[in-house]
């Protein structure tokens, strides 16, 4: 047994390299070879020295040659993900018993939502009502909302959540229940040993949430509840979305000694925030929100943490904020850490993960992998900041964590009125004129991916961060898309704010350079380049099957030496990907799944993306940000539970991934049935395009349940008859292309 004074000296986190680390180096050593193979094959066997080659046939070779340079250097920026994957395990019992309740720091934290109609009120208070009942001191706590729909229907919904807190918070600590989000709690089975209570506060919670939906139904306050609080006074017939005053209401008082719960206990802080909005001002989308949210509780709790979620994201355990404060309070390494991200896990994933929105490896690997560089990425919800490094300030030696939220007597003395007033102006639209705000402090504006910017901004800093996957329990739980379209149209906004990172000034390989690691470099590119990713991509998936269809061929015989290289690169990289997702908790057809999604966010979502960033750096268009709805009908949800693909819209995106699935049949089909007919079905042919006959077929695999869309189904989330038109049409049209 360890003395208390060895005791007090024992780290409160570590860090543990992933397993097999040389192992994988040297794999990836021999992938990288068999790549450089593949590239002196395209250079020495360029077709300039056969007598049959065409201008066409030039151009189609050397845009193979820079497709699979591309893919190459995508891969490299991959393998340095892999490279270096650290662990970090945070000791929450060590926290306790060397810092009692009353030495912790104060935690603020941010739930953003922007539409009450995407975002439903009552998802939006489940989400409020997991972080009140977090088990932390809850004068140490306090919960904001920015509310950027500006709504007092989501005004009111907090106000009744405050008051059913009141049951809830004490039902949860004294159940110690999980997940404490209601709406998730009781969505699961109920528990004989507390059935009496659980009965009593589920009736609670079912009679708010319908007196809440029936307002929402309503459209409208009625007079009797807008007379209860003061707060109603502030929409008026003039109020609208995107047009109205700076509203800030405290709902929950921390310091109020009345605000107590059923048995006593004192209520966290809860405040609502609807920053002010003008037709002519840019309120730069979440950033400007998190922006607002920094300032205003700088001015009423002021935690020197800060933890910010999205509103479709509960807290799925209540003992995260200790286990986040052992990273920031270490007595050796903590004084270093802007941020601990926890991975973006979600409560609504089919069985094999139709969509591809569960990035095990992504979680498991890839992050922790730029965890192992200090430079884990901030991905915008479930992440713990030091207020200090998100409000722009740099790192240095003698940072510690202030552990008094009140930095002055002011703050503690000024009534909730003053302290309302006081907010209002820092959450007003001239705030930030001729400030640093956007550019050097608080979340970085003009991306729609501000989290990922941000996040590198404040690396470059100086500043470490730590991604923290928990091995038994999620932190945090989220909505994931749950429609293909509304999955694509995520990924365009990503691709696109990450494309435009690279282009801009914070480019990770200039701005980062000398200040992160050159992994973290290429790590970063990883993503920043998904969206030029897609013309490589697009490249691969239409000129192979079409040269299969003239009778070119692109690749090395079977039988010849370099095809060695091809088939190796082929194989060991699809194996090694489908273990490091089995390893990582995916399933096999979840990996397939994963596979075709990858195609299809890449030569859709990924290739708009393209196009848009270029016309935006061209100065044609302006940076937006496309909300995603985390509400479907009843029949979409039930395509969706089956893991039945949703099309069943007209989306230009479709009839992208409807052409170049009839491209790769029609090629395949045509290019066999041509040989057949011409009877020159010999060894040797098939030889030589075996690859590409292998290429399209997987492509088809890939694309099944793309052609039972088009063909087969009679429901509403089927292919449209028009797209199905349009993309016999073009893919047609492709295949009369003459390459020769
Ligand atoms: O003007 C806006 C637009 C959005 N939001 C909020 O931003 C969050 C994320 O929006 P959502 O539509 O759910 O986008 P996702 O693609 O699911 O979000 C991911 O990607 C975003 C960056 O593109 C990050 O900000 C998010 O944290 C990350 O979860 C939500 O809480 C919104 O309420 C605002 O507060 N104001
Ligand atoms: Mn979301």
């Amino acid at each position: 047994m360890a003395t208390q004074k060895e005791e007090e000296k024992l780290p409160l986190f570590e860090t543990q390299q992933a397993k097999g680390r040389v192992l994988f180096r040297l794999f990836a050593c021999t992938v990288f070879v068999g790549i450089c193979f593949i590239w002196i094959y395209r250079i020495i066997y360029f077709p300039i020295s056969s007598s049959s080659s065409s201008v066409a046939r030039l151009w189609v070779w050397v845009v193979m040659f820079m497709a699979e340079l591309c893919f190459g250097f995508f891969w490299i920026c991959n393998q340095s993900l892999r490279w270096n994957v650290t662990y970090p395990h945070p000791f929450k019992h060590r926290l306790s018993q060397r810092y009692k309740d009353k030495l912790l720091p104060g935690v603020d934290i941010f739930v953003c939502t922007a539409d009450p109609t995407m975002e439903p009120p009552t998802m939006v208070i489940n989400t409020v009502l997991s972080l009140m009942s977090y088990n932390y001191p809850t004068d140490k706590l306090a919960v904001y909302l920015s509310d950027d729909g500006g709504s007092d229907l989501t005004f009111y919904a907090l106000l009744e959540a405050s008051k059913f807190a009141k049951y809830w918070i004490p039902f949860c600590k004294s159940n110690n229940i999980e997940p404490r989000s209601p709406e998730a709690f009781f969505g699961q089975d109920s528990n004989v040993q507390y059935a009496q209570d659980w009965l009593a506060v589920k009736n609670l919670y079912e009679e708010m949430k319908k007196r809440i939906e029936s307002t929402i139904k309503r459209g409208a306050i009625p007079e009797d509840i807008r007379n209860q609080h003061k707060g109603f006074s502030e929409w008026n017939p003039k109020v609208t979305k995107g047009d109205h005053q700076p509203i800030v209401q405290i709902v929950v008082d921390g310091r109020d000694e009345t605000a107590v719960d059923i048995n006593g206990c004192r209520l966290p802080t809860l405040v609502y925030l609807a920053r002010e909005k003008r037709p002519h001002f840019p309120h730069h989308f979440k950033a400007g929100a998190m922006n607002a949210l920094i300032r205003v509780s700088s001015e009423i709790s002021n935690g020197p943490i800060i933890l910010n979620l999205d509103c479709d994201m509960y807290a799925n355990d209540s003992d995260v904020v200790l286990d986040a404060l052992c990273f920031f309070m270490d007595e050796e390494k903590g004084h270093e850490i802007a941020f601990v991200q926890y991975p973006q896990c979600f409560s609504n994933i089919t069985k094999n993960d139709l969509y591809a929105n569960s990035y095990y490896v992504v979680n498991k690997v890839e992050l922790p992998g730029m965890c192992g560089y200090g430079s884990a990425l901030y991905c915008g919800t479930g992440c713990f900041h030091r207020r200090e490094s998100l409000s722009g300030k740099n790192y240095s030696r003698g940072n510690k964590l202030k552990l008094d939220n009140f930095d002055s007597e002011r703050n503690d003395k000024r009534t909730v009125d003053e302290l309302e007033e006081a907010s209002k102006l820092v959450a007003s639209c001239c705030y930030e004129k001729d400030t640093l705000w956007g550019q050097e402090m608080g979340l970085i504006y003009g991306c729609p991916v501000e989290d990922t910017v941000t996040g590198l901004t404040i690396q470059c800093r100086g500043w470490k961060s730590i991604h923290y996957s928990p091995n038994d329990r999620e932190g945090f739980l989220g909505v994931a898309p749950n429609t293909l379209e509304v999955g694509l149209i995520q990924h365009k906004r990503w691709s696109e704010g990450l494309f435009q990172i690279f282009l801009s000034k914070y480019c990770p390989l200039l701005y980062g350079h000398g200040k992160i690691k050159i992994g973290a470099q290429l790590g970063y590119c990883a993503y920043l380049l998904w969206a030029p990713i897609s013309l490589p991509t697009l490249y691969y998936v239409i000129v192979p099957p079409l040269c299969l269809l003239h009778g070119i061929p692109l690749f090395p015989q079977v039988s010849s030496f370099w095809f060695i290289p091809f088939a190796y690169v082929f194989i060991s990289k699809n194996i090694y990907s489908m273990v490091e997702s089995l390893t990582c908790g995916s399933s096999i057809k979840a990996w397939w799944n994963l596979q075709r999604m990858w195609v299809i966010r890449a030569t859709t979502s990924y290739f708009f993306a393209f196009i848009d960033t270029v016309i935006k750096q061209l100065g044609l268009s302006q940076t937006s940000f496309a909300i995603t709805p985390k509400v479907v009908t009843d029949d979409v949800l039930k395509r969706y539970q089956k893991e039945v693909m949703e099309f069943g819209s007209s989306s230009i995106k479709f009839t992208l991934v409807a052409t170049l699935a009839l491209v790769n049949l029609f090629s395949l089909v045509g290019a066999i049935s041509k040989r057949i007919i011409d009877l020159d079905m010999n060894f040797q042919i098939i030889e030589m395009f075996a690859p590409q006959i292998f290429l399209s077929g997987l492509m088809i695999l890939v694309n099944l349940p793309v052609y039972h869309a088009l063909f087969l189904r009679h429901d509403k989330g089927r292919i449209l008859p028009a797209v199905l038109f349009k993309s016999i049409v073009l893919a047609s049209l492709a295949c009369l292309i003459p390459i020769n």
